[in-house]
């Protein structure tokens, strides 16, 4: 449902993407992962519309959508969490997610112009519901724990009803009980909404664990790819990971 091909993107002298050509069949859920500077997060910039490749095609449900913008790309069914709940830092997390629950209700309504709040509201709470933050839906968003704000941008995205939910590195920033909790939530919100889930993730023992299939990247280019079983014994991948701060849980477990 979403395929990758020949996607290539330089910054001056730097070749961030090389010819990285990816499959994400529907439903899955794929870690993509690699050393600092391996073009992660370049390849989300590509897949959703906040770069430009130089070339390359990003099909979609079969139609290519290289040159639309973010926000086309989003309503056409591939989100992206962004931290966007801190820019409403004085409203309430109910508040923030009616609002983008609504926002993308209206556009779905437009035709009636009028769009049934009743009906945002009702929406919101069973996503807050879904993402645990029910019972915390009367307090101000700036003031939720790093983990729960990330959880609500989670959420907001989840608002747009995507088919394809991007998550760059849902557990950084966080520590080891916290993450351990928010992989587990994410994994749960990818079974219940039966999305397509891509994740960037730097902690192995999450990516093995929680990821069906691994995509590796380095220097820009496709290094390796398969089941985490088949990455954890790659040497290639090992190679790549040796002297850097996550070599030892690869190696660890090879
Ligand atoms: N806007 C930019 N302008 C110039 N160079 C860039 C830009 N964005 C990324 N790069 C370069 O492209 C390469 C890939 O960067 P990218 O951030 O995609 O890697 P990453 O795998 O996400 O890294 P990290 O794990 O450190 O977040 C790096 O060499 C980076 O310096």
């Amino acid at each position: 449902m979403l395929q990758v091909e020949h996607l290539c993107k330089s910054f001056g002298g730097v070749a961030a993407t090389r010819d990285v050509s990816l499959a994400f069949p529907a439903g899955s859920l794929t870690a993509i992962i690699g050393p600092n500077g391996a073009g992660k997060t370049t390849f989300f910039n590509l897949i959703s519309g906040h770069l430009r490749p130089d070339s390359g095609r990003v099909l979609f449900e079969g139609r290519d959508l290289v040159g639309l913008s973010s926000l086309e790309i989003a309503r056409r069914g591939m989100a992206r969490a962004f931290q966007v709940a801190s820019l409403f830092p004085t409203l309430t997390v109910r508040e923030a997610m009616t609002a983008a629950v609504a926002a993308h209700q209206r556009r779905s309504w437009s035709l009636l112009r009028r769009f049934p709040l009743e009906g945002s509201r009702a929406r919101a709470g069973e996503l807050l519901e879904l993402l645990g933050l029910a019972g915390k839906a009367g307090v101000v968003s700036s003031s939720l724990s790093h983990g729960d704000q990330k959880l609500l941008d989670i959420g907001l995205a989840l608002a747009m009803e995507p088919k394809v939910l991007l998550l760059d590195e849902p557990t950084a920033g966080m520590g080891p009980d916290e993450r351990w909790r928010m992989i587990e939530k994410v994994h749960q919100l990818w079974q219940a909404k039966r999305l397509t889930m891509i994740f960037i993730e730097h902690d192995m023992d999450i990516v093995f664990k929680y990821a069906q299939v691994v995509q590796v990247l380095k220097y820009g280019a496709v290094l390796a790819q398969g089941r985490p079983e088949e990455i954890r014994r790659n040497q290639d991948v090992i190679d790549a990971y040796l002297g850097t701060d996550h070599h030892l849980a690869l190696a660890g477990e090879a």
